[in-house]
């Protein structure tokens, strides 16, 4: 990395990277830089917490585990241990990206958070400023995550409520919530392993569910609902596998629309591919909500001092309320003069063309389909930088360590 400080005074510093800057060292983040390193190009990574994979070591509650197999969650060109079991702990997922980046030698600059990006035409670069540095490069890898931040939703009384309010993401375990009676709001994957974390800790959760949703068995057959879905899809059409996956689903799990839990009309691998809306894998809370020891309630009116008031007009009271509200992307904070981004920050174009933008800018993990989504970006992204990196180093275009940068 060589400086291109100039002579004015009261100036950011100003730091020239050599290779890509990545932002971000979530999972997405460090498959790049091990992807661009085996392709011989250096990167520097900008994160702006204290550690890498900061969402599964800070942002996750403890009883985690992958709902997928292990094999769909791997990151490119090193796997996870085989002692691993097929759903790894949050511990395990965690010390596999610590020997991730081990492995790879990948040392992100820590406490970097990026504010502001921006292309500068005239020089033809990323202006990339933290808060006491401006880095600058070619390229600029956008790998800050499709749950950034929480999504923390306007809900009418809310500011009245008295206990805690609490967004999953600073949910670690039910031993906070020992006896308590609460109001989980959200019934994605986070809302519902959330409610069955709550019961081991005789909490009784009640559980919003304001729209339609899709529960799946997390295995059929003995074998993953995802492998299975994945193996069939080589063969079938998607909506004939999610006639069969609903089939089965119906089968093991039964009606859930009796319980309160109504489908959406479209299936579900064919609703997670247009929208991102990820299927609920049951791993035990349906038998909690059919013994009633988790309630399902319809969407909420109104939050009062002591409790809420329901679409259905029912009225209870709780001691503490559960945001399980998702998460969203926070490009559009930083990332300016840049219509490669929806207002919500995720890439316009579809999938599987979403990795790319213009002049030289690319996002890894934005595909709405996990971990799978994140290796196969940082495959393609590595690539695709690794032949530029090569014709430039051939044709020596560029001195690396002495670039003109005055403004
Ligand atoms: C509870 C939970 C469970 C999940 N389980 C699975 C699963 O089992 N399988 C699966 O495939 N997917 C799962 N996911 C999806 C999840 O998105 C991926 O597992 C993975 O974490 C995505 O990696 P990422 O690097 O793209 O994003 P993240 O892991 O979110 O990493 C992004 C990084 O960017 C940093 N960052 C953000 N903004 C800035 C900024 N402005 N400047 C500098 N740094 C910044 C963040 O601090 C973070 O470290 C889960 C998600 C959640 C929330
Ligand atoms: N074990 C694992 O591997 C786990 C994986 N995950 C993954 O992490 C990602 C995030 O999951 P999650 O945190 O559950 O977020 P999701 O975005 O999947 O779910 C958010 C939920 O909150 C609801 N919601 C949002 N706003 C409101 C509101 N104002 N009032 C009532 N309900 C509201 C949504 O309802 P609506 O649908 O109507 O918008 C939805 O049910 C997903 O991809 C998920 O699969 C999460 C947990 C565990
Ligand atoms: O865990 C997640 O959020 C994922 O995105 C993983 C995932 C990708 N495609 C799916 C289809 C069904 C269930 C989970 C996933």
């Amino acid at each position: 990395m060589g400086s291109c400080k100039d002579d004015h005074e009261n100036q950011q510093d100003c730091l020239w990277v050599n290779g890509p800057i990545i932002v971000g060292a979530g999972p997405s983040g460090l498959a790049v830089s091990a992807c661009l390193k085996e392709n011989g190009v250096p990167s520097v990574i900008l994160e702006r917490s204290d550690c890498i994979s900061s969402l599964w070591q800070q942002r996750t509650y403890d009883c985690l585990k992958l709902h997928l197999p292990k094999q769909f969650c791997e990151l490119p060109l090193f796997g996870f241990p085989e002692n691993f079991p097929k759903y790894p702990t949050k511990r395990q997922f965690i010390s596999y990206m610590e020997s991730y980046a081990r492995h790879f030698s990948i040392e992100p600059k820590f406490k970097k958070e990026v504010k502001r990006a921006e292309f500068d035409h005239g020089r033809g670069v990323w202006r990339v400023q933290t808060q006491d540095f401006e880095y600058v490069s070619k390229w600029l890898v956008v790998a800050t995550g499709e749950n950034a931040d929480p999504n923390i939703p306007e809900i009418s009384g809310i500011e009245s409520f008295e206990g805690p309010v609490v967004h999953t993401s600073v949910y670690k375990s039910g031993a906070e919530f020992k006896q308590q009676r609460v109001l989980v709001v959200g019934c994605g994957n986070s809302g519902m392993e959330v409610s069955l974390d709550l019961c081991r800790y005789n909490a009784s959760p009640n559980i919003v569910v304001r729209s339609t949703i899709h529960i799946l068995p997390r295995e059929m057959f003995g074998l993953s609902t995802f492998g299975i879905a994945m193996a069939l899809l080589k063969w079938i059409p998607l909506r004939l596998l999610d006639k069969f996956l609903l089939l089965v689903a119906n089968f093991t799990l039964g009606n859930t629309d009796r319980l309160g839990l109504w489908r959406p009309k479209t299936g579900p691998i064919e609703l997670k591919n247009a929208t991102g809306k990820t299927p609920v894998l049951d791993v035990g809370v349906l038998s909690l909500i059919k013994s009633g020891k988790v309630k399902v309630m319809e969407g909420v009116k109104e939050i009062t001092r002591n409790g809420a008031k329901f679409m259905d007009g029912q009225e209870r009271e709780f001691d503490s309320i559960i945001l399980a509200t998702g998460y969203k992307s926070n490009v559009p904070s930083w990332l300016k003069a840049s219509d490669f981004f929806t207002g919500e920050g995720m890439p316009k174009t579809p999938f599987p063309n979403g990795w790319k933008g213009e002049n030289g800018l690319y996002t890894v993990g934005f595909t709405r389909r996990g971990l799978l989504g994140t290796a196969s970006d940082a495959i393609k992204i590595s690539r695709d930088i690794g032949d530029q990196w090569r014709t430039i180093k051939n044709n020596k275009k560029i001195c690396f360590s002495h670039f003109p940068l005055n403004r």
